[in-house]
């Protein structure tokens, strides 16, 4: 309560001794009415005064002051705060004239609402109270007028005063900072420099220079902290731009852009791909295949001239083929002849987790393909979108991505000028809904190349390359049957490679041969240490292949013969056929089962029965194969008629040892054919083996002129 003064000094600018004097001047005039007896009247109004309990209760006789009467109140509030119980209509108790209001009007006219809140919550009553309460309720006041509009002459000198003290404050900010923070820590901070100021036994008179320096060492280590604080600032700013600039880079960057592209949220865009420079010249072996499409090419330079008679060209054309063989070079083909926009998806792309967000992206595709036509829209792998819808619990969103493709492909007119080019390995696994007319419903088969087409695309990517004049892509060809275009493309780079490494001008014939032995049978393994029995035993098997190939009517010409292991064998004969043969003859299968048998016999012959060994067994696979199909499927055996066995399993005891009775007759005929070749060529047979110990390699030419008994060049 005493620190009333302080309290409402500032607003109301009462002093103290005012205070303190107007307590004590109506004590000394005469009171009637006991402030006690009113007070009971109070309690029944008011009983919250009573039930503040422990609360100390102060009240005029606290203060000394004797028991007050109602009137003898005013008197106090009056001398207190003049004029204040002046005018005592009801809407006016507080209505002073050296109060001023929120506004010119309130300042006018009094406060009209604002003191009856007042008054009813205490003067008004006109009841005696506790000192307390009357102050409590001068503290309500001045919080009122602090927020009033107009200034009393007093509250702006002390608002002026308490700015410049304010001001002060500001100017002397750090010293007085620095003052804090030693006042702050004083006890601990000044015990220890008083600790060390004795210990170092400073003398008096340098004790202050000794602080003044401890205070000097502060500031600049806080200088130091600024400033390190600052670069850090700098170095973060600095990182975060180049930051900023890298994420621009790669997405400016056009390879992963695409990658974005294909792989960010619903909205990817889709960018057409220009493909101008591809057109049928760069695809080759694939004839047929060109020329259908040839047809869709000439619609999307033309549609008119195919629609004039109402005709409908077809909305979906799907390429099927095993991998590599040029389909996606097809369709781009085919956008580049038209000189429309080719659009590329793969269908693993529409193969999303989230649901729904494979279809959105078919949804887009179309979308800006339609507003580019004419154009091509290429979906490779279209099986793995266009697959059959099954019910898995596994996928169960998968046929949305499908359902939303057939709506697609029903949504536009067939003359729209949108072709869409689909490209599967497996036609058989999609969706018949897909397969039907209307949809894709002109199928192109491109099929591996055969011997031509295999020439055309070696010489296609020879002239890419520095190539020897001695090179024959003819005899590459020959000897690379089922590779597809893919794989002679990587069969010439190889080469490429392989001349490089050695440090050779042109690619010749050897490099070629070298690459297509790596992709078929595997890397060399030159590193394999083979002891020379092994050498041996390995040089009378391959040339006794080599000698039944040579001297069997029906057998492939022989391309080449080696002992340098590769992959998991140790040697082989590669046998060349003159043409890709769409046919062959029992003659050419009996052949066949004799050169594989050779390398059995010739060890047999050469190193005695006991010495044979395990090398033969591909053979042997090879040659039962050829019989066993020769009596189950192709009807060769005389014994068993012409009826095909296919399922062996099932074949009654009787028919099932008829036919192994049949091949093992077939397999062991032939072992004694070829045996007969290498004991009548026996010379030959070892001359070869020769050969081939000391050059490892020998290809079809170094063959005949060791068999014809000549000498071979030395290499
Ligand atoms: N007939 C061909 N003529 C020329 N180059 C070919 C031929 N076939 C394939 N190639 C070469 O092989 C590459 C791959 O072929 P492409 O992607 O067109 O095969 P694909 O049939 O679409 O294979 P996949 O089924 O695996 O998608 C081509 O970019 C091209 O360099
Ligand atoms: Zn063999």
């Amino acid at each position: 309560m005493f620190s009333l003064s302080s309290t409402v000094q500032p607003q109301v600018t009462v002093p103290l001794s005012h205070l303190i004097n107007a307590f004590h001047s109506p004590k000394n005039t005469s009171i009637s009415v006991s402030v006690s007896a009113s007070q009971n009247h109070h309690r029944d109004v008011v009983p919250d005064h009573e039930a503040a309990g422990n609360e100390p209760v102060l009240n005029l006789r606290d203060l000394g002051l004797s028991e007050l009467k109602i009137g003898q109140i005013d008197q106090l509030v009056d001398s207190l705060l003049p004029g204040f119980c002046k005018g005592k209509s009801i809407s006016s108790h507080w209505h002073t004239s050296h109060v001023s209001a929120q506004s010119f009007f309130e300042n006018k006219y009094g406060y009209l609402d604002m003191f009856s809140t007042l008054r009813s919550s205490c003067l008004y009553r006109q009841h005696s109270r506790t000192l307390k309460s009357i102050c409590s309720d001068l503290q309500c006041w001045p919080v009122f007028i602090q927020s009033r509009g107009f200034k009393t002459l007093k509250s702006r000198t002390r608002r002026l005063q308490s700015t410049s003290e304010r001001l002060t404050e500001t100017q002397h900010i750090t010293p007085s900072f620095v003052k804090g923070f030693l006042l702050r820590d004083r006890g601990s901070d000044v015990e220890s420099l008083d600790k060390l100021m004795k210990t170092k036994n400073i003398p008096e008179a340098h004790q202050d220079a000794f602080k003044t320096g401890f205070a000097e060492g502060f500031l600049k280590a806080q200088a130091l902290t600024q400033k390190t604080n600052d670069s850090l600032r700098r170095t973060r700013l600095i990182l975060f731009v180049l930051l900023l600039f890298g994420i621009y880079g790669l997405l400016k960057n056009p390879f992963l852009s695409v990658r974005f592209r294909t792989t960010t949220g619903l909205d990817s865009a889709v960018d057409p791909v220009q493909m101008k420079n591809v057109t049928f010249e760069h695809v080759k072996g694939v004839e047929e295949a060109k020329q259908e499409l040839q047809e869709v090419v000439e619609f999307l330079k033309n549609p008119q001239k195919f629609t004039v008679l109402g005709g409908k060209l077809p909305k979906g054309i799907l390429l099927v083929g095993p991998p590599g063989t040029g389909k996606t070079l097809l369709a781009r083909a085919v956008a580049g002849e038209a000189d429309v926009p080719f659009y590329y998806a793969s269908g693993s792309e529409f193969d999303e987790m989230f649901v729904g967000v494979g279809a959105s992206r078919i949804r887009n595709l179309f979308r800006e393909a339609k507003a580019n036509a004419p154009c091509v829209i290429f979906i490779d792998e279209l099986d793995s979108v266009g697959g059959k819808r099954i019910e898995s619990p596994m996928h169960p969103y998968s046929r949305q991505t499908i359902n939303q493709l057939l709506a697609e492909m029903d949504g536009f007119k067939p003359n729209e000028g949108v072709i869409i080019i689909g490209a599967t390995n497996f036609p058989e696994a999609l969706d018949n809904a897909l397969i039907r007319p209307g949809r894709f419903d002109m199928q192109v088969t491109v099929p591996r190349p055969d011997v031509k087409g295999r020439t055309e695309i070696l010489k296609w990517y020879l002239n890419k390359i520095k190539f020897d004049q001695s090179v024959d892509p003819e005899i590459i060809a020959r000897g690379t049957v089922g590779f597809s275009g893919a794989e002679l493309e990587n069969l010439v780079n190889q080469a490429a490679l392989k001349a490089a490494v050695d440090g050779k001008e042109m690619v010749t014939m050897k490099e070629l041969e070298f690459s297509k032995d790596k992709i078929l049978m595997g890397p060399e393994r030159r590193s394999v240490e083979i002891d020379n029995k092994n050498k041996t035993i390995t040089a009378y098997h391959e040339s006794g292949h080599a000698i039944i190939a040579y001297y069997t009517k029906d057998a492939m010409p022989i391309n080449k013969a080696t002992i340098m292991p590769r992959g998991p064998t140790l040697g082989h004969v590669s046998l060349l056929p003159e043409n890709d043969r769409w046919n062959e003859t029992r003659a050419q299968l009996l052949a066949q089962m004799d050169v594989s048998m050779g390398g059995r016999v010739a060890e047999e012959l050469i190193f005695g029965t006991d010495h044979i060994t395990t090398g033969a067994s591909s053979d042997f696979d090879n040659a039962t194969k050829i019989a066993k199909r020769m009596v189950t499927k192709f009807g060769m055996s005389e014994k068993l008629g012409v009826m095909t066995y296919s399922d062996t399993g099932k074949l009654s005891p009787e028919t099932q040892s008829a036919i192994e009775q049949e091949i093992r007759i077939l397999l062991r005929d032939s072992y004694e054919r070829a045996k007969h070749i290498l004991k009548t060529h026996a010379k030959e047979h070892k001359n070869l083996a020769e050969a081939l110990l000391t050059y490892e390699t020998l290809d079809a030419k170094e063959i005949q002129i060791v068999l014809e008994g000549k000498k071979l060049e030395v290499r």
